[in-house]
């Protein structure tokens, strides 16, 4: 029988620390635990050299009662004094597997939100889907992966460092029911920041796996516009459950998804569908409506591509000063006609069962 960690863990909370108080998974002196399927349980103690015998009854203990778990075979306890190296009876024995695409703990499903161009508006849907979707009662992220313009601050209305209390992981933000994390919080804003290939793989890396998420049901990823380093990155080392490219009607943006969209399929990531932003222009004053950018050429492409067409986003004033005023239309005017149109985008997605 499998052995859960869970399990592990619950029994060693159990366990008191005579020093620290409270149990040792609380008060870190518990670290490294490895549970393996033969039902190997494997952890350090790594305990203050000075207490180290207030704690041999500890591991005792600790031992004794992983034993009578059922399914653990075996126990090993390192106590240890510093923690620089694992002791060499910790480290894994077996040869590294090739790293393939990982899911990050705790985090159910990663769409990336993509645009072949810069400016098509990817920033804005993004913010606003997010929005849409805690609103309907979904834990969602939003991961600002663009490093060339990082827009979501502004448009989550969010400033500021994020802290990391503990120097290694650090805290998002969280505004409007959406944790959020943006490479713009970790940069001077005024500071134009030339990022060179390994660097951004290594920020991107960060901001998945060392930024504290928690339990989500979506995380977003607001991708930089194009095919580069960051799409790469991001679909080669984590699980992307889809991807939804963001275009405006006219000719140019389409020829840059189209792009986009053979990049998600050559890298595995299926394509959710493609929308259409600053579709048309409805005066505010008089009602007209105009085709700005043309209308319709995202559907033609969609059809033709035979992805779906998730939405089609007017050019609207409202929507450009909701955004960049921090609170995006969906929270600031959630009864209007604009706002709906992503919460409609959010229902299908949640219909699909793909948010
Ligand atoms: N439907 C819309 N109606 C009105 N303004 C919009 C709409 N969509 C986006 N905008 C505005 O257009 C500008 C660019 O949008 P946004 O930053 O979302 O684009 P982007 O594709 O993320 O750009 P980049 O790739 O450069 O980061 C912003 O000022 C935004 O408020």
């Amino acid at each position: 029988m499998a052995i859960s960690r869970e399990a592990v863990l619950a029994v060693l909370k159990k366990v008191i620390d005579p020093v620290a108080g409270g149990n040792i998974v609380a008060s870190g002196v518990m670290r490294a635990l490895n549970v393996d399927e033969t039902g190997e349980v494997r952890f350090v103690l790594e305990v203050p050299p000075r207490h180290a015998g207030s704690y041999g009854a500890v591991k005792d203990e600790a031992e004794a009662a992983l034993q009578a778990l059922p399914g653990v075979v075996r126990v090993s306890v390192v106590m240890t004094g510093h923690s620089e190296k694992a002791p060499p009876e910790l480290r894994n024995t077996r040869k590294a597997e090739p790293a393939g695409p990982e899911r990050i703990p705790g985090i159910a499903r990663i769409i990336a939100i993509a645009s072949g161009k810069g400016g098509v508006g990817k920033s804005t849907l993004a913010a606003n889907l997010a929005c849409a979707l805690a609103q309907q009662g979904r834990r969602v992220g939003l991961l600002d992966a663009d490093v060339y313009g990082p827009s979501q601050p502004r448009m989550l209305g969010v400033s500021g460092r994020p802290a990391s209390p503990d120097g290694k992981t650090i805290l998002p933000m969280r505004n409007h029911g959406v944790t959020m994390m943006s490479i713009g919080l970790m940069t001077n804003e005024d500071q134009a920041v030339v990022w060179r290939g390994p660097m951004l793989m290594g920020a991107l890396q960060q901001m998945l796996m060392q930024v504290q998420w928690g339990a989500l049901d979506i995380l977003l990823v607001d991708l930089p516009p194009g095919t580069g380093d960051v799409q790469m990155t991001l679909c080669q080392k984590t699980v992307v459950d889809g991807a939804i490219i963001v275009s405006t009607p006219q000719d140019v943006a389409l020829l840059d998804a189209r792009k986009g969209i053979d990049m998600f399929r050559q890298l595995r990531v299926p394509i959710l569908g493609m929308i259409e932003n600053m579709s048309t222009h409805i005066c505010s004053r008089c009602g007209h409506e105009e085709h700005v950018f043309g209308h319709g050429g995202v559907a033609a492409e969609a059809a033709k591509l035979g992805v779906p067409l998730l939405a089609e986003v007017p050019l609207d004033l409202q929507i450009r000063i909701a955004s960049d005023g921090g609170a995006p239309v969906t929270v600031s005017q959630p009864d209007s006609t604009q706002a709906q149109a992503f919460r409609d985008l959010a229902s299908a997605l949640l219909a699909r069962e793909v948010a």
